[in-house]
């Protein structure tokens, strides 16, 4: 069954987020803003899609890159389609992101399963149909009731427990806010939760990505002190030997790299160099489907566990797909926003969390997101 039209529709939506100086989401005013919608389709009419933004989807990268490589393929020769856009990389001159390459990714395992009538996760083989979740809560910030003091966070975690949630994973405050980056006030927000939640409850922290080695390690014994699951992100990720460092000094498991390119294999090199004690990939991070789950291999070679960064259908796909992941990271949460309310160019929310804090596995196939098509066609951005 062979390619024969790659499609880019870019169409406005409303969003209630707004993203500050350092690229972190927060509450705002709500907004009109652009999504794109890449569709493949296939001889005999049947397509698959996946979304992104206008940027990561231009024309110049769908004529130069995407269309040479898909057009007139076999539509489930993924394997080979990826590794061909993959090694475009290197000549793009820098065009041709990771996130370009996801998005494809993803399209082309939709468009597997709509032909062969499954869900993605079904596809790849099923571990589970539903994933335990945990909460990643939003960065701090400065708005009165919002996150702004450490008992606004013991106070939204309760919240959170109250819902469901089987963990819960702290974001604290970074710049533009005033006063931060500030180590003993990300301890007050972690030791506020952990008061709020009890002795047992799974926590995590993901702060401030620039500590240096002293700090960092000062924060993580902070965090052994309060008995937390894992420490993310707290130092530059490009800086492998901290991690190294880090990993060797302290008792709680560090967990990495998130934000870092080289898909599986930068994060070989991590393993290698005992850069971390849980290893991380996300769809978006490493460049698709495909690539997440050899790093998710990867590090079950090593008797490693694999958290995948981010939320959505696809990162949900690769959770259900895997035994050596704990957790669906379900976010972002903030006490402003109603993370359960659909967004208009779809018609369910892909991560449905049930009072146990499972998130269960769509049953339709493709992917798992139900896409309103009326609303993208009405609502065009051109
Ligand atoms: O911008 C970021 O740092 C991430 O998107 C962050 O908000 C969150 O997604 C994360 O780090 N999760 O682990
Ligand atoms: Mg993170």
């Amino acid at each position: 069954m062979k390619i024969i039209d790659a499609s880019v529709r870019t169409f406005w939506y409303t969003t209630h987020e707004e993203t500050d100086s350092d690229g972190h989401a927060h509450p705002g005013p709500a907004r009109r803003v652009k999504k794109a919608l890449l569709t493949l389709t296939c001889e005999d009419g049947t397509s698959g899609h996946a979304f992104g933004s206008p940027e990561q989807l231009r024309p110049h990268l769908l004529e130069r890159f995407i269309r040479p490589v898909v057009l007139d393929q076999d539509a489930l020769a993924r394997e080979r389609l990826w590794q061909d856009l993959a090694h475009w990389q290197r000549g793009s001159g820098g065009q041709l992101s990771d996130r370009t390459l996801a998005i494809v990714d993803c399209a082309l395992w939709d468009l597997a399963g709509h032909l062969l009538k499954a869900p993605v996760y079904k596809i790849i083989g099923s571990y589970r149909d539903k994933v335990p979740a945990y909460g990643s809560i939003m960065c701090g910030d400065e708005l009165e009731g919002g996150l702004a003091t450490p008992e606004d966070y013991g106070g939204f975690a309760e919240k959170l427990v109250a819902r469901g949630y089987q963990a819960i994973k702290l974001h604290t405050w970074m710049p533009p806010v005033r006063w931060s980056p500030n180590i003993e006030m990300d301890l007050k927000a972690c030791s506020a939760v952990r008061e709020a939640v009890g002795p047992k409850f799974p926590l995590m922290l993901d702060a401030y990505h620039w500590y240096s080695r002293e700090e960092a390690y000062e924060l993580g014994k902070g965090l052994e002190a309060l008995n937390f699951t894992w420490i993310e992100e707290v130092m530059d990720e490009q800086s492998m030997s901290s991690y190294a460092w880090l990993t060797q000094e302290l008792k709680i498991p560090v967990i990495g790299p998130e934000s870092m390119g080289g898909k599986y294999k930068h994060r070989a090199e991590w393993i290698k160099a005992g850069a971390c004690d849980i290893l991380r990939t996300g769809v978006e991070d490493v460049g698709g489907i495909t690539p997440a789950l050899k790093t998710m291999h990867l590090a079950e070679s090593f008797g490693m566990n694999c958290e995948v960064h981010g939320h959505g259908a696809e990162n949900l796909a690769i959770s259900a797909a895997t035994k050596n992941c704990r957790w669906y990271e379900r976010g972002l949460l903030h006490p402003f926003l109603d993370y359960d309310a659909c967004p208009e160019y779809l018609n369910r929310i892909p991560d449905p969390m049930d009072e146990e804090g499972f998130v269960w596995l769509s049953q339709e196939p493709g992917l798992g997101e139900d896409i309103n098509f009326e609303y993208i066609d009405a609502n065009l951005a051109e």
